[in-house]
Parts: C-alpha cells; structure tokens; sequence
C-alpha cells in the first residue's frame, strides 16, 4: 500500500472543487489480487449479498467481519485522520451543526454510540451485465459523509464509476470514472457543497457501477460509519 501516493492538499482541492477525488496507484497489484482471491474465502466475511435479490443491480457483495484484513484496517485508519477536516469545512459552510472526531478511534466510538456496530467495508464482484444501481450508502441515523471505492481488477470493459450531481432545479449531471487497479475513488455519500452569490447550497450526490460488458471486475468499498 502507497498511501504516500495520496496528494492530500490536491485531494482537498477536487473535494471542495467536485465532490470527488481519484488517486492513482494505491494499492499495489498484488494487494489487489490478494483480496480478489480472498473472495471465495468465507472466513473473512459476515454477510454476502446478492444484488438482484435486493433490486440493487447485478452482482454479488460480502461485507467484511471484524477483525478486517490489516491492510484494509490501516487504510480507513490512515485515510480518515485527512478526510475529517474537509467533511468539517463543508459542514461549517453549509451551517450543519456536525463535527467529526479527528481520529477514526473516536468516530467508532460515537458509532457505537449510536449503536451501529457492524463493519460496512465490502467486496464486490460483477460479471458481465453486472451493474450497481445509484445510491447513497448511509446505514444508520449517524454517518460520515465520504467513502473510498478501490478498484482491485483491469480486465473488463464497462463498468464505469459513476456519479450524479443533482442541484436543486436542475437535471442531473453525470461523472464516468474508469480507475485503474489500484486506484482509489474518494467521494462524497450524500451531498456537497456548491457555493453560489449568497452562500453555499447542497448539491445531492449519487454513485454507481455501469453495466459490464465484459470480463469481471472486482471493487472493494470502504465506508468509515459502521452499521447497525
Ligand atoms: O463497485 C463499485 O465501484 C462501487 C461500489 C459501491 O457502491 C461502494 O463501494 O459503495
Ligand atoms: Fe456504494
């Protein structure tokens, strides 16, 4: 893992600017091969789920158990510490009255506080005509608003990253991201802010996976509030 890879000042910078931030090479291929291949191993995960079964899309994902792998432990415990402050300028400029701790440590604990306990990290696998229909990964009443997406495979066509902006009385505005393995999407989970003449709106974010033509592709998702 090369989190020194990760430009933080530039990463504030797309966050304030779009809501998003890719970052190339984070996880190295082995990194990425070793978690595809722990797919299919069951002891790591808690629950598995299928996507249609749910309407969700098409595809399948696992949402790891507690302990998580080291590499994916360090990795929400690293990142957290710099994403923290950005969520809290954008919740001082929207005038929300939220802090985030500064250290992951303390967002569990607040979790906890909320009874939300569960991890949210998972692994998904879409074959072809896998897609993930757009949504908002929010599972309790107390979340943090960015998630990381990392994409872990290169042999598929398809199945863009996608993201829609939508501002109030306008129509929506798609972003299509093709990450490489290894890189890591940063984006916000339900909204951000865009300054206007009098002071800063909400604009509503979404995300999602077009469909895969072919190949498969594998993601892993990190999001940093447990569920309940
Ligand atoms: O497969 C992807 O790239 C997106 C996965 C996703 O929706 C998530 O991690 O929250
Ligand atoms: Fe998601």
């Amino acid at each position: 893992m090369k989190l020194e890879n990760i430009n933080w000042q530039a990463v504030t910078e797309a966050m304030h600017a779009q809501g998003y931030a890719v970052v190339k090479d984070v996880l190295t291929a082995k990194e990425c091969d070793g978690l595809v291949k722990a797919y299919n191993e069951p002891e790591y995960y808690r629950k598995t789920i299928s996507m249609e079964r749910y309407r969700f899309g098409q595809g399948e994902y696992k949402y790891f158990a507690y302990p998580l792998p080291p590499l994916i432990q360090q990795l929400r415990e690293q990142v957290y510490p710099q994403l923290a402050p950005i969520a809290n300028d954008w919740m001082r400029v929207l005038k929300i009255p939220t802090a985030y701790p500064a250290e992951f440590k303390a967002l569990q604990a607040v979790c906890r506080e909320h009874q939300q306990t569960q991890p949210t990290v998972l692994i998904l696998q879409y074959g072809r005509g896998g897609h993930n229909t757009l949504h908002q990964d929010l599972y309790g009443e107390f979340f943090f608003p960015f998630q990381l997406v990392v994409c872990l495979s290169e042999d598929y066509t398809g199945g863009e990253f996608v993201l829609i902006e939508q501002r109030p009385r306008a129509q929506s505005k798609a972003i299509v991201l093709r990450p490489g393995k290894g890189d890591v999407v940063i984006f916000t989970t339900n909204f951000r802010p865009v300054k206007s003449t009098t002071g800063y709106y909400r604009a509503n974010m979404k995300h999602g996976v077009s469909e895969v033509r072919n190949g498969s592709r594998y993601a892993l998702g990190i999001i940093f509030h447990d569920a309940k």
